[in-house]
């Protein structure tokens, strides 16, 4: 049990002022990279290329808005009444040690939590004011709009590095015509960093790539359905600190087009990338929730909650 009483256990990060907000948002949408498409309810809804490509490049910026989220697994209570507004066009870190739902709260934040059969939740995730949810929603938009890279990388091994980028927007049912999909291509594979390392080999497949590489080719895959929000679940942690200096690079240039959210352990890694940090905790067999949450900066330098101080200098966990 966490020292703090029930109602404070539920924060509300205060929204970031537009100035000190990122501007420029220019794209994507996301399928979970190995998502099958039967895992998606419902009919995918037909779009035109040219419709994807004007989207691509239409600025974006997009909040999400986590409120009162609890979590089960069965019968066994996980998050207990999180709340976190992540703003639009930074990158947000969570952090705290093993099993204190982390990646349980990133995945409510994509409706993935959903997919597993003894789970359940309560709570709200608004996308810039929309719940998610909300059942006249489809859960194909969610998906959409909100897309994730996990922590190993996951891309179609005998696919083409080139078809690995499209299959997302072949899973929409999207059609297109040579050169766009041949400028899609190159557009999010620059965007994730990848283009000048692969230009010439597009069509090597994707499992030939190094790790960094493979990783950078899903969020490129990510990119290519347009996403407004990015979760990241611990995506370096299975890479070489060269390969995880590059995937951090590529975040810190993707934040100006989609609204990002990871999961850590690693803690100078989330002082190198986010502006915003949330700390979790499971005390004592009680399900997690976030002790103290704000920005990066003062959490590591100035936390107010003693267990925050002992989490970030190694204390525990
Ligand atoms: N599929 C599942 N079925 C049952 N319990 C689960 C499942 N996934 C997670 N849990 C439980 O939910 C709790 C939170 O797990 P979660 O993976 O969200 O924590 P975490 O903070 O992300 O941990 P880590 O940092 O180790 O990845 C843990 O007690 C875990 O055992």
């Amino acid at each position: 049990m966490t020292d703090t009483p029930a109602d404070d256990m539920t924060t509300v990060l205060p929204p970031l002022s537009r100035r000190d907000q990122r501007k420029i948002m220019k794209g994507a949408a996301v399928f979970p990279p190995g998502a099958a498409p039967d895992a998606l309810a419902g009919p995918i809804p037909q779009a035109s290329f040219e419709q994807a490509i004007v989207q691509a490049e239409r600025p974006l910026l997009a909040e999400l808005d986590a409120r009162n989220i609890s979590a089960w697994f069965g019968d066994h209570q996980v998050l207990d009444r999180v709340s976190l507004t992540m703003p639009a066009g930074v990158v947000t870190s969570l952090i705290g040690p093993s099993g204190c739902g982390k990646s349980t709260f990133l995945r409510i934040l994509n409706r993935m939590h959903e997919l597993i059969p003894s789970a359940s939740l309560a709570g709200e995730v608004l996308i810039d004011g929309e719940d998610i949810y909300d059942p006249s929603r489809r859960l194909v938009e969610a998906r959409k709009a909100i897309g994730m890279v996990f922590q190993k990388p996951n891309p179609f091994p005998a696919m083409s590095i080139y078809d690995n980028v499209l299959a997302g927007l072949k899973l929409t049912g999207t059609k297109a015509d040579r050169d766009r999909k041949d400028h899609l291509v190159e557009t999010c594979l620059t965007k994730a960093g990848l283009w000048k390392e692969v230009r010439d080999r597009l069509r090597a497949p994707g499992g030939g790539l190094s790790g960094g590489q493979q990783q950078r080719l899903c969020i490129a895959r990510s990119l290519a359905v347009k996403p407004k929000v990015l979760l990241m679940d611990e995506p370096c942690s299975a890479l070489d600190p060269t390969s995880t200096r590059v995937i951090e690079e590529t975040m810190l240039e993707l934040v100006d087009d989609v609204t990002i959210v990871i999961v850590t352990h690693n803690m100078q890694q989330a002082q190198r990338v986010s502006t915003q940090c949330a700390f979790f905790l499971a005390s004592q067999g009680q399900p997690g929730a976030i002790v103290e949450h704000g920005s990066t900066e003062a959490m590591f330098s100035s936390p107010i909650d003693s267990r925050t101080f002992d989490y970030v200098n190694g204390v525990f966990g």
